[in-house]
């Protein structure tokens, strides 16, 4: 097992989805704050491509992900490599743009950065299956830098089959290493809100996902939307909610701790 781990180029995990602007950002950045804080030696962030979005903006996946982490040893526009104006799948993006992404380019800048970090949080776009080059995907990028796999899930109704068809689709790809977590963007805790019929319902959808993809399913993200305002004040509440509210999850942090 542990000859799974470790990777050729140094210690990291791939954030993947079911699909798009389902949790990976707020996770992301709440993992590398997590590690941050818990961990000696730096924690690095990196989005390869974010597309539909403007650098420095509050919108900006490199902007949430370096408020929301507090790194202090990186900009944001370090955090990135495409930077791409349509909110599309980076393949089409780029295309539009009359561009086109390198994925034997990426690879090798996700090599150099898993070298220059002692542990690199990486956040894809969309699902697993989204291409960043003609046939090639997210998970094609995570099987070949030999990264771990952490796949936001919908905590809803619907993610059984969506969950488990991501995750044999990543390991057809290549990802040996995978698991499921479930985020928290589609529902909000109002008062009419049934906690325990949540509970229960992620409680069947752990166990139907467990059992028919054969993967972990390590924990559920708490409610906690990133600010959506450039406001210093916000972001450093943010990160100590994390903190807080996190505290409990310690199968995700134990799957962390055992590849970060
Ligand atoms: N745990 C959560 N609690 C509350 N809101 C959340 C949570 N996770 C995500 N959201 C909200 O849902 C929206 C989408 O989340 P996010 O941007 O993290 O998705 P994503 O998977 O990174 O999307 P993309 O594919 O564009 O990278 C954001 O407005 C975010 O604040
Ligand atoms: C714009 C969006 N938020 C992401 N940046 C890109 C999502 C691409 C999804 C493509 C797809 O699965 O159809
Ligand atoms: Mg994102």
């Amino acid at each position: 097992m542990m000859a799974l781990l470790d990777g050729r180029f140094g210690k990291g995990i791939f954030i993947s989805a079911t699909g798009t602007e389902l949790g990976k950002t707020v996770l992301a950045s709440g993992i590398a704050h997590w590690m941050h804080i818990h961990k000696l030696g730096a924690t690095a962030l990196w989005k390869p491509v974010q597309s539909g979005v403007e650098l420095g903006t509050v919108e900006a996946d490199s902007y949430r992900l370096l408020k929301g982490s507090g790194l202090t040893n990186v900009g944001e526009r370090e955090l990135v490599t495409w930077t791409l104006r349509e909110p599309l799948a980076p393949w089409a993006a780029a295309k539009r743009e009359g561009l086109e992404i390198s994925m034997s380019e990426l690879v090798v800048e996700g090599e150099r950065r898993l070298q220059a970090s002692d542990r690199l949080v990486v956040e894809g776009a969309g699902g697993v299956a989204v291409p960043l080059q003609a046939r090639h995907t997210m998970a094609d990028l995570a099987a070949a830098l030999q990264l771990p796999m952490l796949i936001v899930a919908a905590p809803l109704l619907g993610t059984v089959s969506h969950t488990v068809t991501a995750v044999q689709y990543a390991r057809s790809r290549g990802v040996k290493d995978v698991a499921v977590v479930f985020g928290a963007m589609l529902f909000k805790p109002t008062a009419e809100w049934n906690k325990a019929a949540y509970e229960q319902q992620l409680h069947e959808n752990t166990e139907m996902i467990e059992l028919l993809a054969e993967v972990p399913v390590v924990g559920a993200v708490p409610y906690l939307p990133h600010p959506n305002r450039i406001d210093e004040d916000l972001w450093i509440n943010w990160r100590k909610d994390w903190l807080r509210e996190t505290a409990h999850l310690t199968t995700l942090h134990d799957w962390l701790n055992a590849r970060l």
